[in-house]
């Protein structure tokens, strides 16, 4: 990607070839920033290379500030129409025991569900049906914005310009600012020189969306699976949708049939009974945050910024937390003349919320992965009570009202004890 940030330089280019904001992505946190810029009256162009939505199974949760900044953003109702709000998280044992329940409120702080379940496709129609009713948005598609590391050295806040392809033309634009929505494969992130740090978390796993008609064991909520031999996840996200992850060693991608073997637990799929693997994806799952997220006017957002495994379905949360706390900011600075430094808190006020969700995360695969005995038990409900992230572990517990930490490290450690006294295990594996 080419992105000049030559003060002055705009002065010399052509009008039409100029717009206050660039996004590059439409993905959700791209389309997000777009239509929460729009309604602050500034104009956007988004560049997406893909012509349709993303057709993989990504991002199912939306915590309830998430749905709050979706409000913002002129899509609330929408929303709300595609959303089927999750009654919490379990930690389940390898036998499917429930070891813990930490229960999400149907009206949180934010005024919505604390959980809401939703199809990510089914979220991208909506944002971009909304944008495309905003006439301070152009979105176009298939296009390529390309690299080749021109002129990037400059820290100053002059405009920037982004170089396309388009048909096989190259063409640019100039704008007052530019938000790299673009993803883990993110250009943007090379034209801010940004590398990554490793926050230690290296796994391979299948996510599978499923729909079926057949009688499915789940209640209305996330269950995490902690066996060290077969980690996995289950959510239901519609009325006959279903979500898998399975972790995958030294494995092929499971076919249909391996498939209905890793499914058993939860359903009977006799041959010929109504199953369709609607989505079927192998990630890589990691955990890594830019070192840096801005510079100039150019801005890493979403997983350009920050990647995460799923294991408490906060990484397309912490991208659009990234659009609404920059976009407000930008518009002040765009139209108001606010002072530049406001924009400098995006990247110190984000980064560390990022970073503690990241590392919640990661610690949360280690609980599902790392043993069922007392010691990682209580480890599982200390954790179970910090996994909301967008107050912490404090709001978590005055949110939920029934417990507090000290209630749950002795409710752990009884069940710890418990589960010993059951299994024979007396000794802790760390
Ligand atoms: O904490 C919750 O209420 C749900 C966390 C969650 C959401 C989506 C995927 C996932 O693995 C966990």
């Amino acid at each position: 990607m080419t992105v000049d940030q030559t003060a002055g330089a705009r002065d010399t280019a052509p009008r039409s070839a100029f717009v206050p904001v660039v996004i590059v992505g439409a993905g959700p946190v791209g389309v997000t920033a777009a239509l929460l810029l729009a309604r602050r009256g500034v104009r956007t162009v988004v560049l997406e290379r893909h012509h349709d939505v993303y057709p993989l199974p990504r991002a199912v949760a939306a915590d309830d500030e998430v749905r709050r900044i979706l409000q913002a953003a002129g899509v609330g109702e929408e929303f709300a129409a595609i959303a089927r709000p999750a009654r919490g998280l379990r930690l389940l044992d390898a036998r499917h025991r429930v070891m813990a329940e930490f229960p999400r409120a149907t009206q949180g702080a934010h005024g919505f569900p604390q959980t809401s379940m939703f199809d990510q496709p089914e979220l991208e129609r909506l944002l971009r049906d909304a944008l495309a009713h905003r006439p301070e948005c152009d979105l176009r598609t298939g296009v390529e914005v390309v690299g080749a590391g021109v002129g990037v050295g400059q820290d100053s806040n002059g405009p920037v310009r982004v170089t396309f392809r388009r048909d096989g033309v190259e063409e640019h634009l100039w704008a007052d600012a530019v938000l790299g929505c673009d993803g883990a494969g993110s250009l943007t992130r090379d034209a801010v020189g940004a590398g990554w740090q490793d926050l230690r978390f290296e796994e391979r796993w299948t996510v599978v969306d499923v729909r079926t008609s057949a009688p499915v064991r789940s209640w209305e909520g996330v269950e995490q699976i902690c066996d060290p031999d077969r980690p996995a996840t289950f959510m239901r996200i519609g009325e006959d949708r279903y979500r898998w992850e399975f972790r995958l060693r030294d494995e092929p991608e499971p076919d249909h049939e391996r498939l209905r073997e890793l499914i058993a637990p939860w359903a009977d799929l006799p041959y010929g009974a109504d199953f369709e693997v609607v989505r079927q994806a192998q990630y890589t799952f990691r955990a890594r945050i830019a070192d840096r997220w801005r510079r100039g006017r150019v801005f890493l957002l979403g997983d350009a910024a920050h990647l995460t495994p799923p294991f408490i379905g906060q990484g397309l949360c912490a991208g659009m937390r990234d659009a609404h706390n920059l976009t407000w900011k930008l518009a002040r600075v765009l139209q108001q003349d606010a002072d530049e430094r406001l924009l400098e808190t995006y990247e110190s006020e984000r980064k560390p919320h990022a970073r503690h969700a990241i590392r919640l995360t990661v610690a949360m695969g280690w609980a599902m992965t790392g043993g069922q005995d007392g010691a990682a038990a209580l480890r599982r409900g200390l954790l179970g009570a910090a996994v909301r992230i967008p107050g912490l572990t404090a709001a978590a517990a005055r949110d939920r009202a029934t417990v507090d930490a000290p209630e749950l490290i002795d409710h752990y450690a009884r069940l710890g004890a418990a589960h010993r006294a059951r299994t024979g295990i007396d000794r802790a594996r760390s």
